[in-house]
Order: C-alpha cells, then sequence, then structure tokens
C-alpha cells in the first residue's frame, strides 16, 4: 500500500489479553534514503463510543469505572468518568456501540449518528474509535445498565450538559474520547 514502507518482520513481544507486536521495516525517508526501524504496536482491536443526550432535560449519560492503566499513571483513585464505549466483536461498529449502550448504561436507543473516526494513541496503539452520539429519553431506560462482564463494575451517572463541560475544564473529566465528544456537542450545539 505504501512502497516507502517495507516490513521486514513481524514478532509477537506479548499475547496475553491482547497482542503487543514488535515490527521491523524498512523505511524511506523524505530525501530518498532508507532507514531500518523497529516500533512497538499494541493491538487491543478497534472500539465504538457513544455520547447520550437529552435536549429537554439538558443532560448527557457517562459512566464512571476504575482504569487501572490510569491508576499506574497519576489518576489517584483510578476511576474514570467517561462516555459509553466498547471494544467491536463481530458486529459492526453501529451494533456494537447500540448493544454497549445497553449493557453498560442500561438505555435501549434507537437511532445512533455517527459523527467521526479517530485513532487514539497512533504512536503506538492500533485502535482505531468510531464516535457517535444519540438521543436518550427515560422511557429508553431497559435496565439498570453496569456491564454484563463479571468484572465490569460500572456506574452509571447523568449529568448535566453544562457540569460535564465544566468537569473537563476543572480536570474532574480526562478523557480524551469524552472531552471530544461533549466538545462536539457544543460546538455542534446538540443541547442548548
Ligand atoms: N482479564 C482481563 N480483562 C481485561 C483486560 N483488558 C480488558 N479487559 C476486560 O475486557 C472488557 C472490555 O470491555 P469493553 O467495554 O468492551 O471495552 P472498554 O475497556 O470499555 O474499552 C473502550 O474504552 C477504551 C478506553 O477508552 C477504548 O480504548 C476502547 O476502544 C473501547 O472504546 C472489560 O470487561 C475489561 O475488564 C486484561 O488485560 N485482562
Ligand atoms: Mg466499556
Amino acid at each position: 500500500m505504501n512502497d516507502r514502507i517495507k516490513i521486514i518482520d513481524k514478532e509477537v513481544l506479548s499475547d496475553n489479553w491482547y497482542t503487543l507486536n514488535k515490527v521491523t521495516f524498512e523505511y524511506t525517508k523524505n530525501d530518498g534514503s532508507v532507514q531500518r526501524q523497529e516500533r512497538e504496536a499494541y493491538d487491543r482491536g478497534n472500539g465504538a463510543t457513544i455520547l447520550l443526550y437529552n435536549k429537554e432535560k439538558g443532560t448527557v449519560v457517562l459512566t464512571k469505572q476504575f482504569r487501572m492503566p490510569t491508576y499506574l499513571n497519576g489518576n489517584k483513585d483510578g476511576f474514570l468518568i467517561e462516555a459509553c464505549a466498547g471494544l467491536l466483536e463481530e458486529d459492526n461498529a453501529e451494533d456494537c456501540i447500540r448493544k454497549e449502550t445497553e449493557e453498560e448504561t442500561g438505555y435501549r436507543i434507537k437511532n445512533v449518528q455517527k459523527v467521526f473516526e479517530s485513532y487514539m494513541s497512533p504512536g503506538s496503539v492500533t485502535e482505531i474509535l468510531y464516535f457517535f452520539v444519540a438521543e436518550y429519553e427515560d422511557v429508553m431506560k431497559v435496565n439498570d445498565g453496569g456491564g454484563t462482564d463479571e468484572e465490569e463494575d460500572i456506574q452509571v451517572l447523568e449529568l448535566s450538559f453544562k457540569e460535564a463541560l465544566r468537569m473537563t475544564s476543572n480536570g474532574e473529566i480526562k478523557d480524551a474520547k469524552t472531552i471530544m465528544l461533549l466538545q462536539y456537542a457544543q460546538i455542534n450545539s446538540l443541547l442548548a
């Protein structure tokens, strides 16, 4: 696909839960010279995320859960407020996010709108994340949420949009996908 890149070797360094590969490749620089380089790339599949919002109430639904990698790196209690998200399985991103929304937040939503897609850590993680927004109403709540996985322990938060935006400024919300979705909602006036 790119004749400036020639993959020489791909070595699996770890495949315990997800896969960490070391890729050796020849890279042709802008000046035409060829360099041999190595990069580690963590492959944990792709994901989808969604902002649920209610115009009339001026609210959004977010989740709160323990995230070990953040606990290892400065997040005091390790809990993170995030937009609902999940890894893609066999299904396409849209079906995946509908299913994930019901499992994690308890809302059975109808129409979802794809807004953009983004690599979240392009220097080290292969994952591309698909971003969605959807309107929700109280009557769509069909269960308590929380996740289906035995180790999942997800708290569902319904916050005013203003409060959620404030939390992105004061550091209470520190998750990229969540900040991106809240700012998308603000820029596009999804809520008053
Ligand atoms: N035992 C074990 N379980 C794991 C490990 N890593 C993840 N899991 C479990 O695998 C499940 C994955 O849950 P999902 O809801 O599908 O994914 P997610 O972790 O919420 O990921 C979403 O958010 C990430 C962070 O923003 C995104 O990177 C990702 O794309 C996705 O959108 C969770 O139950 C989690 O505990 C691991 O190393 N060991
Ligand atoms: Mg999740």
